[in-house]
């Protein structure tokens, strides 16, 4: 592919117009006379200006005019009648006097020194719903005014003043946001324009260093910490050369396939890159048609977006899935331009490995193909992304070669030459060499037994509430099992893991985002959350279960702190789990300096005697989760047994089916728990409510110190101002107060 050519963007062309020419042009569009004066039949002057603004960007001049009222009605437009006789000369202006109609140039009309064009020549009254300000001039000034060039300076600086001040209710919204910081990056008008309405002032770092690079046509691996802007870095030249485009062919073809294919590694992530890189273009006079393409949606819905879209974006199962049902479709990817990689190291390794490799391969042997004309199609750029790679990868990636070409079976190493970079060596921009997690991310860890750990995440939640907090789970079962339990405790918490619905999964995600700012708001979920996700206002990530590697670490506390926002992460760890946890965030920061690396992750010392206290309340919303659980579940498995009964032709009974489950070795005691909680009447889960509801209606004696705790609501403003240190334990490391 082709470097982007050049475009000239001028910062000028879409910073917002200087006050002064929104006002002049507001004028222009405010003056809509009625039926007698036409607005451009007024004999309008130009007004001197002071040498100050002559420079002002974008600023037409002043032009004034005399003897005429100036009707502001209350819908705020405005019309000019002649003043002479007040009363009777509206719509019909016929006296000699009036001067503010025909060819000839009208006199100057100047207030007095040291008053405002107002206060001097303008007569208040209200008529009905009207406003009318009539203007006078009193004729024997006008020579002298004419003398005074320094006065008239400041008389137009005070008529600037009180033009602005009666247009600011027509004026239309203004992007006042400053994107000169942008124009370096050669971006054209219509971008910077949308960059202005996001209110996105300057290009984030793996955005100046990255645009350029894939403007130029280069391929790039770019890598940047976790909420840097990376989703734009690519989408930012996508969008520009969709643009180029389109200009040239107005309207482009959809018949000739999608501009751009990201591939994803989870669908939550395909969906919030699809709704950025429209965000993007929301702004744009034309865009794109942006689609995506993940699993638990409609194929249909799918494969007929696909055929008309420009940038598609998806997750390797569903895309394989679609691509592969229908040659039509599998060739309108004949034309793509961009390959992106988000979340690399992730697509490349886990679970996508085959969809992922039947895409690349496929968009290989078109690469290989000629056109009718025995044209060799246009070479794809390959733009690679993520927060971490393997550090093998790494190497490889960037050409360095240190490592060597390793086993051939190794998935990664496969992978990487199928990504079949058009260039030998890929641009590889790392903006973040020393650190891969965001700066002002602080990290900490609370050590507790391994089977307390539902007691310290509610302790925890309870310490930092009124904040938006997602806790991380290695299973399923735990998603589903805490969330019901903490929205016993009276929190607002959903699960989010990938055995839940695709709509369901959705629906947690917009429900935790839609939490009004102040108001807690938790989701539970597993890794499928950790990547990529860009929920706003995170402030606290909690890993329930520590991470399994490095890099999950990082991409987990990554989804606070984001944008350059605070944040804060916390490890909940069994006394076991505290060494091998701190060598594996070691590794996150090795490249840190020596001396500052144990203050990395500080260890949370809680009151465990406090902690302690909540058992009874904790056990409580526990054992309800429990059977709710259970009988959902019950109900499934019931169903899926008479199902299979019914297949089979034989007679279901439950409790003989209940007998084998009882008996039938491993597991057998869980399921006897299971069945416990199960056989829970609707009576006594009513009596467990109701007993929890009078533990969460009390305060916590937090002994003799006389500090309570009122949990549910609990007051954390009584409980900082003289229990900091105390409540919870010491938590002083972690700084409270950021939050
Ligand atoms: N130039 C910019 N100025 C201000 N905010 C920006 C800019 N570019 C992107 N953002 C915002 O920063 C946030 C993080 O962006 P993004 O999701 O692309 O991060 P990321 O680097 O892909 O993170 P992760 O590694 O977690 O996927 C988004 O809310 C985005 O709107």
């Amino acid at each position: 592919m082709n470097g982007a050519t050049k475009r000239k963007a001028t910062a000028e062309s879409v910073i917002a117009p200087s006050k002064k020419a929104k006002a002049r042009s507001s004028v222009s569009k405010a003056k809509k006379p009625k039926r007698t004066f036409d607005v451009d039949s007024l004999r309008w002057r130009k007004a001197k200006l002071s040498d100050m603004h002559n420079d002002s960007e974008g600023f037409f001049g002043l032009e004034e005019i005399d003897d005429v009222e100036v009707i502001r009605k209350s819908d705020n437009t405005v019309e000019f009648r002649a003043v002479d006789s007040p009363a009777d000369a509206v719509d019909e202006p016929e006296s000699d006097e009036f001067e503010g109609f025909g060819d000839e140039p009208a006199a100057v009309d100047k207030p007095e020194a040291g008053q405002t064009n107002k206060s001097t020549n303008s007569a208040e009254t209200t008529n009905g719903d009207e406003k009318v300000e009539t203007k006078k001039a009193p004729k024997e000034q006008k020579e002298k005014k004419k003398k005074n060039k320094v006065q008239q300076s400041k008389e137009d600086a005070e008529l600037e003043t009180n033009v602005f001040a009666g247009l600011d209710d027509v004026e239309e919204p203004q992007d006042d946001t400053d994107v000169s910081a942008w124009v370096d990056l050669d971006l054209s008008p219509r971008l910077l324009s949308s960059l202005a309405k996001l209110k996105f002032s300057k290009p984030t770092s793996i955005q100046e260093a990255a645009i350029p690079q894939i403007l130029a046509g280069h391929d790039v691996i770019g890598k940047a910490s976790t909420g840097s802007g990376k989703t734009l870095a690519f989408a930012i030249p996508i969008v520009e050369k969709w643009l180029e485009v389109s200009d040239e062919e107005n309207p482009p073809s959809a018949s000739k396939g999608p501009l751009a294919l990201v591939l994803s590694p989870t669908r939550e992530l395909a969906h919030q890159l699809t709704e950025h890189i429209k965000g993007l273009c929301a702004g744009l006079p034309n865009s794109p048609f942006i689609c995506s393409i993940t699993g638990g949606l409609s194929v249909h819905k799918q494969q007929r977006q696909l055929a008309k879209a420009d940038i598609v974006i998806g997750t390797p199962g569903r895309l394989w899935e679609v691509l592969s049902s229908s040659s039509d479709l599998l060739n309108s990817f004949k034309g793509i331009g961009y390959l992106v990689v988000d979340e690399a190291d992730r697509l490349l390794t886990e679970g996508h490995f085959k969809e992922a490799t039947e895409i690349l391969s496929a968009l290989d042997r078109f690469e290989a193909e000629e056109d009718d004309e025995g044209a060799a199609p246009s070479p794809r750029q390959t733009l690679v992304f993520s927060a971490t790679f393997h550090k093998g990868l790494q190497q490889k990636l960037a050409g360095k070669g240190k490592y060597g070409l390793m086993d051939e079976d190794d998935s990664m190493q496969y992978l990487l030459k199928k990504l079949n970079f058009q260039e030998e060596k890929p641009k590889f921009i790392d903006v973040n060499p020393v650190s891969q997690m965001a700066e002002k991310l602080k990290e900490g860890l609370v050590e507790c037994g391994a089977m307390e750990k539902d007691l310290y995440l509610y302790a925890l939640l309870l310490l930092y509430p009124n904040v938006r907090t997602l806790v991380f789970t290695n299973s399923i079962s735990s998603a589903r099992r805490i969330a019901p339990m903490i929205q016993n405790l009276n929190m607002n918490a959903y699960p989010l893991h990938s055995q839940m619905a695709q709509k369901a999964r959705l629906r947690s995600i917009e429900r935790f985002t839609a939490e009004s700012e102040g108001k807690s708001s938790i989701l539970i979920a597993t890794d499928v959350a950790a990547r990529g996700l860009d929920i706003p206002n995170v402030e606290l990530v909690v890993h329930y279960h520590v991470p399994r590697a490095a890099d999950a670490y990082v991409h987990r506390s990554g989804r606070t702190a984001r944008a350059e926002k605070t944040g804060l992460s916390i490890l909940l760890c069994a006394p076991e789990e505290v060494t091998p946890t701190r060598r594996l965030i070691a590794k996150v920061h090795s490249r840190r300096k020596k001396a500052s690396k144990n203050f990395f992750v500080q260890t949370l010392d809680m009151d465990r005697r406090l902690v302690g206290r909540l058992k009874p309340r904790l056990t409580l919303a526990k054992k309800i989760a429990d059977a709710t659980l259970a009988k959902e579940k019950g109900n499934k498995d019931d169903d899926w047994m008479r199902n299979a009964a019914e297949e089979l032709g034989v007679e279901y009974d439950s409790d003989e089916m209940q007998q084998v489950g009882k008996w039938g070795g491993r597991g057998g005691g869980r399921k006897e728990k299971q069945e416990e909680a199960r056989a829970t009447t609707k009576a006594e889960m009513g009596a467990l409510r109701a007993e929890l509801r009078e533990l969460l209606s009390k305060r916590i004696n937090a002994g003799v110190s006389e500090k309570f705790i009122a949990t549910g609501l609990v007051d954390m403003d009584e409980l900082l101002r003289g229990a900091k240190g105390e409540f919870l334990g010491r938590v002083d490391g972690l700084d409270i107060g950021m939050l």
